[in-house]
């Protein structure tokens, strides 16, 4: 029986590709406020994990309670609108607009078509877009055309983006792939900022980056838990130094 508490409680789920098991009787629970980061080697299954949780990927079997809300047989908006962020390795932002413009079009009233018909830029939809520039570090860039930020400031805004929809999950697919040191340094104490009001999932492969936000680490190997705990617990677990770390 799942805690009611969760934020998130995936049970039992299984999803197979032709027969084969890419996700195999999963059991996953993260908690309210908590930044869980998922690491395994290539082809364990994380990306699929995300996939299922969001609704792009339909479960074969288990059950995702998120909020205490079943979600396994609703469709990806529905999910979108309960409140489940997802953003994928590449950054989808319009380059053409600006910054202020990038994050005002997602705030969530503008996203039905009679939405956007209706949709005026009011002082709230001004004030949760300086809000969030403040959260992702770009306040000073507001004006900026999103087409020339850095590759680091394109993903922070494409986080903006999700977080204009103020997720109450957010999953994240290798947030720092490509970006400089200080860029990472950067997204850490940003991820350590948003997971205050709601729960965060990270998938990385960037071990000292693990270590520096996860607050737990789910080891998956073969569509399976192989390891859960603290970064220290599964650094230090045999079966994990065996498959993954060890390599
Ligand atoms: N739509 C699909 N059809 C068939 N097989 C799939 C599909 N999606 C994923 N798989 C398979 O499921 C397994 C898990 O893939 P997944 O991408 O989830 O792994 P991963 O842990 O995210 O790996 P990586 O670290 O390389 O991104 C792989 O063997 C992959 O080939």
């Amino acid at each position: 029986m799942s805690n009611t508490d969760y934020a998130l409680a995936v049970e039992d789920l299984t999803v197979s590709f032709d027969g084969f098991k890419a996700i195999d009787n999963l059991t996953l629970y993260v908690d309210k406020n908590e930044l869980r980061v998922i690491i395994g080697p290539n082809g364990a299954g994380k990306t699929t994990l995300l996939d299922l949780i969001c609704g792009r990927t339909r479960a074969s079997a288990g059950s995702i309670k998120f909020r205490n809300e079943e979600m396994t047989k609703l469709p990806e908006y529905t999910r979108v609108r309960r409140g489940i962020g997802r953003k994928f390795q590449t950054p989808s932002i319009y380059e053409n607009l600006s910054v202020f413009q990038n994050l005002e079009v997602s705030f969530p009233k503008g996203r039905s078509v009679f939405g956007a018909l209706a949709f005026r830029c009011t002082d709230d939809v001004v004030s949760r877009v300086k809000l969030v520039a403040e959260d992702i570090g770009l306040l000073d860039k507001l004006d900026t055309e999103a087409g020339l930020l850095s590759h680091g400031q394109k993903q922070w805004l494409e986080i903006g983006m999700l977080l204009m929809q103020e997720p109450e999950l957010l999953m994240l697919d290798e947030p720092i792939a490509g970006m400089s040191a200080r860029e990472r340094e950067l997204t850490a104490e940003l991820l350590q900022r948003i997971c205050k009001n709601r729960s965060v999932i990270v998938i990385e492969h960037d071990m000292d980056f693990v270590k520096q936000i996860a607050h737990k680490v789910t080891v998956m190997h073969q569509g399976k838990i192989l390891a859960e705990g603290t970064m220290d617990k599964v650094q230090n677990d045999p079966k994990v130094i065996d498959v993954y770390l060890g390599h």
